[in-house]
């Protein structure tokens, strides 16, 4: 038994849910650490915003359990949000429902480099200062688990890039794990520890370059991405067991344990 292990965050343990008898999601277990940043993929309507729900408790499964570290701060970024286009509303004055203190925005602003934002309209930011100033709403409860779905959605390349740049920058800083779904699976691999591929069960899961191989990913994504990985992958010369252990042999299939203490 290994006693150096940290617990974990949080641990999905055998989530099943159904709308209206369909089955979206089966079998799900998962286990989120400290420091480490564990990326959803999967094809559209596979459920994978579904399963990020159950995790903040915004759905109830309709099968397993949710077993969270007491009083664990969560910092969420979703898809979307919805603002009334005819109440006025500065970055400042958004943040500050989340966090009253102006010193604490002011921090978050500059660490994201939107200090020049702060008196902006939500109205008016563009896709990029939007996912940002939606980052620094999550950042500003320094949660333990920063929960972010499809993250740069609507944001341009060179944004993109530099999003997830933040994102990782804020996991260091907090040493927090980050748990997100995206589609941009060349830009983020690099920063992943974990890739689970979610199509209603795990079809796969493991390091990204134990994934990348897997035929059920292969499928989902074409092997084009393997050739783009290639360019972005950080290599390891080991991989893990299901405890997250270093192991010679283990299979792509055996991670959906996510601690990985190293990279
Ligand atoms: N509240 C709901 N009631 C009924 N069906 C739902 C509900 N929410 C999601 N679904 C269905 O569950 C399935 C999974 O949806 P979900 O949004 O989790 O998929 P996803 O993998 O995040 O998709 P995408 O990549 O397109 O965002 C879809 O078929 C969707 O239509």
């Amino acid at each position: 038994m290994n006693n150096n292990k940290p617990q974990a965050l949080i641990e999905l343990k055998d989530i099943g849910v159904r709308f209206n008898n369909k089955i979206v999601l089966n079998n799900i277990n998962l286990k989120l650490y400290p420091n480490s940043v564990t990326t959803i993929v999967g094809p559209n309507g596979g459920g994978k915003s579904t399963l990020l729900k159950v995790l903040l408790k915004l759905i109830r499964p309709t099968q397993g359990a949710v077993k969270a570290k007491t009083k664990l701060r969560i910092g969420y970024v979703p898809q979307k949000i919805h603002l009334d286009q005819t109440l006025p509303l500065t970055v400042k004055k958004f943040l500050s429902l989340q966090q009253p203190q102006s010193t604490k925005i002011d921090e978050i602003l500059l660490q994201l480099s939107i200090q020049h934002l702060t008196e902006q309209s939500m109205h008016k930011l563009s896709g990029g200062e939007m996912q940002r100033v939606l980052l620094a709403r999550a950042l500003l409860n320094q949660p333990e688990l920063l929960v972010l779905d499809e993250p740069v959605q609507g944001v341009d390349i060179g944004g993109q890039a530099e999003l997830y740049q933040l994102i990782a920058e804020s996991k260091n800083r907090l040493n927090c794990a980050v748990l997100m779904v995206s589609h941009d699976l060349h830009l983020v691999m690099a920063n992943t520890d974990h890739v689970l591929c979610i199509n209603q069960h795990l079809c796969c899961a493991g390091t990204p370059e134990t994934v990348s191989e897997h035929p059920d990913f292969i499928r989902y994504f074409g092997d084009q991405f393997a050739q783009n990985f290639a360019l972005y992958t950080h290599h390891h010369n080991h991989k893990h067991n299901l405890h997250g252990d270093v192991c010679c042999g283990a299979h792509a299939n055996a991670a959906a344990d996510c601690h990985h203490t190293h990279r």
